[in-house]
């Protein structure tokens, strides 16, 4: 619930329905926990309607899946859907439900993620309307949403020097470019491709997690 982002932390893995179809959605959604994701998204860009069932189904999953492994578990989008499966978290964006308004929904029942993109100025405007964490990106060219815009990495220097919020940094991170995100404040790195793309997707996640090791308190 709100109060909580302290657990913002880590590897934060986005599960991709391209990248992770059934019948092994499941396995490898587990095999990044296995790997240390500490927060695990569903993102599914299916229809709310004629995916109902599959949504629902997914979702409830990995709910229960996120708390046996202690990790927080983040709906995107959908606040219908976070409520259906009581998702302790929910990532919302420039075309998604206002942070304001979910707030007013949901009270402190729920931890809410905002992207803000390259803005720092919008990130102190979600914090003012009840963020729990920021997000910025792309930071680097995102094979899962290659329109993304391109972000510079000093936008985290800026942010982490001006918000009091937890930062998450999204958008191409790899186990090559993800230290100097981690270096410049990201508190959490979100990454698809790197995790679930990868054949061994909890060894990627396992080298993901090791970038946080020599991180400086
Ligand atoms: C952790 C995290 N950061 C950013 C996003 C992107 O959200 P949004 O801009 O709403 O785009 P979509 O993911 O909905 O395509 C995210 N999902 N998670
Ligand atoms: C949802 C989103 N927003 C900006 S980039 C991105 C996708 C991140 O995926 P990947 O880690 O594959 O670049
Ligand atoms: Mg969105």
């Amino acid at each position: 619930m709100a109060g909580d982002n302290h657990l913002i932390s880590g590897l934060y893995a986005i599960t991709d329905a391209h990248l992770m179809p059934e019948p092994v959605f499941l396995a490898r959604a587990e095999a990044a926990l296995r790997g240390g994701a500490r927060i695990l998204q569903y993102r599914d860009k299916g229809d709310a309607v004629t995916d109902a069932r599959r949504r629902r189904m997914q979702a409830g999953a990995l709910r229960e899946l996120c708390a046996q492994y202690d990790a927080l578990f983040v709906v995107n989008d959908d606040p219908r859907l976070a409520q259906a499966v009581g998702a302790p978290a929910l990532h919302v964006g420039a075309e998604d439900a206002p942070p304001a308004a979910l707030r007013a929904q949901f009270g402190r029942a729920i931890l809410i993620g905002v992207s803000c993109y390259g803005s720092v100025p919008q990130a102190q405007e979600a914090a003012t309307r009840g963020a729990d964490y920021v997000a910025f990106g792309s930071f680097f060219a995102s094979p899962s949403k290659p329109q993304a815009p391109m972000v510079s990495v000093d936008v985290l220097t800026v942010a982490r020097a001006m918000i009091d919020l937890p930062i998450v940094a999204i958008g191409g991170i790899t186990e090559a470019n993800g230290s100097a995100l981690i270096a410049a404040g990201a508190d959490a790195l979100a990454v698809i491709s790197g995790v679930f793309a990868a054949e061994d997707v909890e060894g990627a996640a396992r080298r993901l997690t090791a970038l946080f090791s020599n991180r400086k308190e």
